[in-house]
């Protein structure tokens, strides 16, 4: 017996913030697993798997936690209840038959991961704009249920857990529990992080400083050569253990330059036809750019490719009691989980970053901020906390003509998924990436 009322599914689906096929009509829907939840209970719910089959393209899975209701569908995610249970399945490390497999509940039991909760237990949604669906629980924990499924391992979940179990890393909200649903239908369901309270997001913290006017103070370009230092830090410890072949470094080869060189050049294509409706001027430039992205394929190669966050950016780290806390393990939403898990040069997490400086001074600029000397400094003082904790770290480039040269590469990289993000999600931002890219020096 499925769980929903298959024939009400499309209107439902249609109706929700996570549906991300909102556009495209939808062919059929199908339950491929399903498991019913506290059924002697307050809050009998089912946890069902559906896939989503489009008139064209790829099918998509979602995760709907819902509830028989006299109107339909309910999700159970509405009642405190049904998320408490959810909470209990993760923390007691339950394991619940499905239709097709199990649900299992993972708590992480070493003692840094101990976190005392409240009895009974106060629930609080997260007010955010976000894809899936956050719960706080007695403000210590915060628990992500993901309503779009992927196929694989889910790097969030795999990140965590790495950083939490094999590394002394702890500058992030560190992963306590997730729930996974095992068989046909494999996929992370839901991750549990140590919530962090009063924190301020480095997007809206570094706008804060940019908005202000005169130079930029002396402590804030403290804090970010801080936050260069926790990256380099972070990157040391993904770079740390040799015995998983998921997280173990490995040796950066010519082919690997000259497959991300290709990969730019072959993105460049599209994206700056693309971008040229919007701003003509762009063409011009498509020969220096694509000289930035062939010398990557040139250089000679030093370092590692290691594991990396892969969508580093300010709204990727929080500022709490003075410290810089780096979250969001989940890497660049156009890729899929193979893809994201790649390992990579950790310059990149580095281009991401300092494309992130240039976003906040375009907003601000575009806000009226009188200019000021606000770029230059901020990136310089991330570098320099960067520099300062890799020194002589095996998985950058041996000299500082290389690292500049990846550097280059992998802003223009970034610059160029920008511009596909903002066509896509925020056409008015387009203009961002654009003008950055007009802006790029020729290759020295
Ligand atoms: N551990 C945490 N402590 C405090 N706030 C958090 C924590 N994790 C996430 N948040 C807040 O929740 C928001 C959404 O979290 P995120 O994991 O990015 O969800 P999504 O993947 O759905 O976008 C973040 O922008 C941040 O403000
Ligand atoms: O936060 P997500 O993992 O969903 O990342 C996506 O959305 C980001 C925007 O929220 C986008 O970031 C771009 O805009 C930011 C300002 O809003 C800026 O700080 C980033 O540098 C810029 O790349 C990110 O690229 C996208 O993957």
């Amino acid at each position: 017996m499925t769980p929903v009322d298959l024939t009400k599914l499309p209107e439902y689906l249609k109706h929700q913030r996570w549906f991300a096929g909102k556009a495209w009509p939808i062919k059929s829907v199908s339950v491929v697993d399903h498991v019913t939840l506290d059924s002697e209970g307050p809050c009998a719910f089912s946890l069902a798997v559906v896939e989503v089959t489009y008139e064209l393209g790829q099918p998509e899975r979602y995760l709907l936690p819902v509830k028989p209701s006299s109107e339909g569908i309910q999700d159970a995610l509405e009642e405190v209840d049904c998320l408490r249970s959810v909470f209990t399945l993760i923390r007691e490390q339950r394991s619940v038959p499905s239709s097709s497999g199990h649900v299992q509940g993972e708590w992480i039991s070493t003692p840094d991961a101990h976190v005392a909760l409240p009895d009974p237990l106060p629930v609080r949604r997260l007010m955010v704009e976000q894809s899936n669906t956050s719960v706080v629980f007695g403000e210590k924990v915060i628990l992500k249920i993901i309503r779009k499924l992927e196929a694989g391992v889910n790097p969030e979940h795999e990140m965590g857990r790495f950083l939490a179990t094999r590394t002394s890393f702890r500058s992030t909200p560190m992963l306590l529990g997730a729930l996974t649903l095992e068989g046909n239908a494999g996929a992370t369901l839901a991750i549990v992080h140590r919530f962090v309270p009063n924190a301020v997001d480095g997007w809206k913290y570094t706008l804060d400083q940019f908005r202000r006017a005169g130079e930029l103070g002396s402590t804030f370009l403290d804090e970010m050569r801080e936050l260069g230092r926790r990256i380099g830090e972070l990157h040391h410890a993904l770079a740390s253990v040799n015995d998983d072949p998921a997280f173990a470094p490995e040796p950066l080869l010519q082919e690997d330059l000259q497959r991300w060189s290709a990969s730019i050049l072959g993105e460049m294509g599209k994206t700056l036809a693309d971008a040229s409706r919007v701003h003509v001027d762009i063409e011009n430039q498509r020969e220096r750019l694509m000289e930035h992205a062939r010398r990557l394929a040139h250089v000679a190669p030093s370092g590692q490719k290691i594991r990396i966050h892969g969508d580093l950016h300010l709204g990727q780290v929080l500022r709490s009691d003075s410290q810089w806390l780096i979250f969001d393990f989940e890497g660049e939403p156009a890729r899929n989980f193979t893809q994201r898990r790649e390992k990579y040069s950790p310059m990149r997490d580095v281009a991401g970053m300092l494309r992130s400086f240039d976003y906040a001074e375009a907003t601000v600029m575009l806000e009226g901020t009188a200019p000021g000397p606000r770029l230059v400094p901020t990136r310089e003082a991330f570098l320099a906390g960067y520099r300062e904790s890799t020194r002589g770290a095996a998985f950058l480039p041996a000299d500082d003509a290389t690292f500049g040269t990846m550097l280059r590469a992998f802003e223009l990289e970034k610059l160029l998924y920008e511009v596909r993000y903002e066509l896509q999600n925020r056409p008015d931002w387009v203009r961002i990436p654009v003008q950055a890219l007009l802006r790029m020096e020729e290759p020295t």
